[in-house]
């Protein structure tokens, strides 16, 4: 049997792995595709400390490498379910199951895409879901946010510093996010919003670099459709946690409750990362997480020990 087991091997789950690993853990990550999560899509990372400037994919390889060094064991399978049975927690994956006293679910978050022609040929080359991560790159440009909840109105807030325009086009006659931000928004001079509209396709160049260059978009009641040149696009239309797996508390769109050790409704099961219901998704935050889900999940094995004796 694992002392801790974790699911995802992003940098919530290697974080988790290294301080487990250190703490004398015998610990398991567990990931369905590579290790490295999703960081490693990203062009250039821009806001780690200590890396002023570095690619997602350098970055994950140097994490890689560190838990590597410390022996931190890695198994690429898909996780369907995880359960508690008495003092164990059951893992099921597609290769059968496993045991562990401890479970740590960094599973992560995907934002949901906008499924238009040209989103995924562009990601990272103009098209993003993350505007604290991408914004400084549109300095003076002209970018265009889609979506109209608070995700999407707060980076409008947040590029309107660094872009020269920014369009927010929204589906529905009116924004969905809090009065605060929409007050601040409309008050903010180079916003421009247009409702009623749909994108239906993002257009960039062909060459060797290739960048988004224009959007064609729809307007909903008068059919019109036309041509909008932006820098960017930032999609803004949900984000969806990688949680199925597990049945524990979550919020209404399904990111796992925590406690402030990020232990879950099930005693010893815990959650870092992407996947919680935590106000910011970024690496920070998610490499903080781990080595608090480690340090919490490490209190708790030691608390099975002093239970038995
Ligand atoms: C294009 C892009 C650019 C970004 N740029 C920045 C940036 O500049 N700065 C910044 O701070 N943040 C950035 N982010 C956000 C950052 O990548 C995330 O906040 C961070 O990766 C979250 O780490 P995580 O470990 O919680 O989740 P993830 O990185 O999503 O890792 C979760 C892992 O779990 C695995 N997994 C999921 N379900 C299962 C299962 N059932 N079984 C096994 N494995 C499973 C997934 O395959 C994945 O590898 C960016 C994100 C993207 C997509």
């Amino acid at each position: 049997m694992y002392d801790l087991i974790i699911v995802g091997g992003g940098p919530a789950g290697l974080t988790a792995g290294i301080y487990a690993v250190r703490f004398g853990l015998n610990t398991l990550i567990l990931e369905r595709s590579e290790i490295s999560g999703q960081i490693a899509l990203a062009d250039i990372v821009e806001n780690y400390p200590g890396f002023p400037s570095i690619s997602g994919l350098e970055l994950m390889e140097n994490y890689k490498k560190h838990a590597q060094e410390v022996g931190v064991e890695t198994k690429i399978t898909e996780v369907l379910s995880v359960r508690t049975e008495g003092d164990k927690k059951i893992v099921s994956t597609d290769g059968g199951d496993l045991e562990s006293k401890a479970v740590i679910i960094a599973t992560g978050a995907n934002p949901k895409p906008l499924n238009v022609p040209g989103e995924k040929e562009f990601i990272s080359k103009g098209v993003s879901y993350c505007a604290t991560c991408d914004g400084p790159f549109f300095k003076n440009k002209t970018v265009v946010i889609v979506g109209g909840g608070n995700s999407a109105v707060t980076d409008a807030l947040f590029l309107s510093k660094i872009a020269r325009k920014v369009y927010l086009i929204h589906r529905r006659d009116q924004l969905r996010a809090a009065k605060v931000l929409k007050d601040r928004a409309f008050a903010t001079p180079n916003i421009e919003f247009i409702f009623n509209t749909l994108v239906l396709e993002i257009i960039g160049s062909s060459g060797e670099i290739r960048r988004v260059e224009k959007v064609i978009i729809k307007n909903l009641k008068s059919g019109e459709q036309r041509e909008l040149a932006t820098d960017g696009v930032f999609i803004y239309v949900g984000i969806h946690p990688n949680t199925e797996i597990i049945d524990v508390d979550k919020d209404e769109e399904g990111f796992i409750k925590t406690d402030r050790f990020l232990e879950t409704s099930q005693k010893g099961i815990y959650a870092a990362g992407d996947c919680r219901d935590t106000p910011i998704w970024q690496l920070v935050a998610a490499v903080r997480d781990g080595a608090l889900a480690a340090t919490s999940a490490n209190a708790y094995i030691e608390s099975l020990k002093k239970d038995v004796t």
